[in-house]
């Protein structure tokens, strides 16, 4: 039996990052998974879960050698047992996309067999104060606050500068009852507004719910505020415009918009086929299908089926010359990725939240002579983890 190390605090040096945004290192022939570092720094790191043999992870306490990357978090509430959401602001900017680069280059190589060299591009508008959409969480006495890393115990709200100025003012005097679950929605207007999810699930109230307007791929969407949209405010229009670049769907033609939300590529599509032209957009979301046919009234050759992506092309037989997906974290599967390259597209442009699910997708279709031909990556999420992917597949055969 190998000794329980939670609580322990150990000296290491901290290695390469992960995915999901820990940092590996070695101490005594284990593995520990730590958070609050940077690759190259000696720190001294309390162990906070020992998962046997295989692994730890740890919390870095204190900076013994820092990096000349790190940097003073701007957050409140930053730091070991505190919100767990901004996993990397004591890194500089370019520290962090030079990280998530890592990541996907490590995710691709391992995952996929892929050497492919990844830069994370900037969006504009800095580092803070760019979150659109974020949930927030009662604690017992009623103010508003946030989850700890891997907890229910909720940190008491004094800023979230990530979040923008309007949200979190507009959660911070609310009386709230312990437990409810807050969501929050700036809109490119600025307007803000707030649902409270009571504990547990259910309906949910509408404080100040409503219309969402924001604007992306050259037209004004009127959307349910509290549905999927991009949480960046940038993010919505640089994807659609790649998405866009890649399709290339053309006039006439039958394209697929897969996890379509409210149809943002499914608008793009729908402009490149023309009126000549078809766009099968699958959502399982009931209202953000309903949002998508109200927004995308006008474009006719959009046609909706909402339903499970899994479900729909089952039975399709039909032959769309581009393919669009973002399917949700864990990617579409082998299960999707076979009905797609099945289909014999020209071209499939994947957006992805995640590098793991995305490197096991681009593997899947290597396997079925579909070959990854571009990729860009976006920092669509300042301050975590976390990174937005658009890659293309081509058929191995088309001499790219
Ligand atoms: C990452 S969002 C993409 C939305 C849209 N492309 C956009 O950019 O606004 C993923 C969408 O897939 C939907 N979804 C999740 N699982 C699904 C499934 N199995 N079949 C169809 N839609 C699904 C979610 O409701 C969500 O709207």
């Amino acid at each position: 039996m190998t000794e329980n190390w939670t609580g322990r605090t150990v000296e290491l040096t901290v290695g390469a990052v992960a995915h999901g945004g820990h940092c590996v290192a070695r101490v005594d022939g284990r593995v520990v998974f730590v958070r609050h570092a940077l690759p190259g720094e000696r720190v001294l790191a309390e162990v906070t879960e020992d998962g046997g043999k295989s692994f730890c992870r740890a919390d870095a306490v204190r900076v013994l050698a820092p990096s000349p990357d790190r940097v003073e978090p701007p957050c409140p509430v930053a730091g070991p047992g505190l919100c767990g959401g901004c996993d990397w602001q004591h890194a500089s900017g370019a520290a962090q996309r030079a990280l998530k680069a890592s990541v996907v280059e490590e995710q691709l190589r391992r995952l996929a067999g892929l050497e492919w060299p990844v830069s994370v591009e900037e969006l504009p508008g800095g580092l803070v104060r760019w979150r659109t959409r974020t949930r927030f969480v009662a604690g017992a006495d009623g103010h508003a606050g946030l989850r700890a890393h891997r907890s229910h115990r909720v940190v008491p709200l004094t800023d979230c500068p990530i979040t923008t100025r309007g949200a979190v003012e507009a959660v911070l005097p609310l009386p709230w009852s312990p437990g409810d679950e807050i969501e929050t929605t700036e809109d490119a207007d600025g307007a803000v507004h707030v649902r409270r999810l009571p504990e547990g699930g259910g309906p949910g109230e509408q404080r100040r719910g409503g219309v969402a307007r924001e604007r992306a791929a050259g037209r004004d969407w009127r959307l349910g505020a509290h549905g999927f949209w991009q949480v960046h405010p940038e993010a919505a229009a640089t994807l659609a415009r790649v998405v866009g670049e890649w399709a290339r769907a053309e006039p006439g033609t039958r394209a697929w918009d897969l996890y379509a939300g409210a149809g943002l590529f499914a608008a793009v599509l729908g402009e490149q086929v023309g009126a000549r032209g078809t766009v099968l957009a699958v959502e399982s979301a009931r209202r953000a299908v309903a949002d998508g046919k109200a927004n995308l009234a006008a474009l006719r050759q959009v046609r909706w089926h909402c339903a499970p992506v899994e479900r729909v092309l089952r039975d399709r037989r039909d032959r769309p010359g581009v393919v669009v997906l973002d399917p949700p974290r864990k990617g579409a599967g082998r299960a999707v990725v076979e009905r797609i390259a099945g289909a014999g597209p020209q071209r499939v442009v994947y957006v992805a939240c995640d590098p793991a699910a995305l490197a096991r997708d681009v593997a899947t279709f290597a396997g079925l002579g579909y070959r990854l031909t571009r990729l860009r990556a976006f920092d669509a999420f300042p301050m975590t983890h976390h990174v937005e992917c658009v890659a293309l597949f081509e058929p191995a055969a088309s001499g790219h």
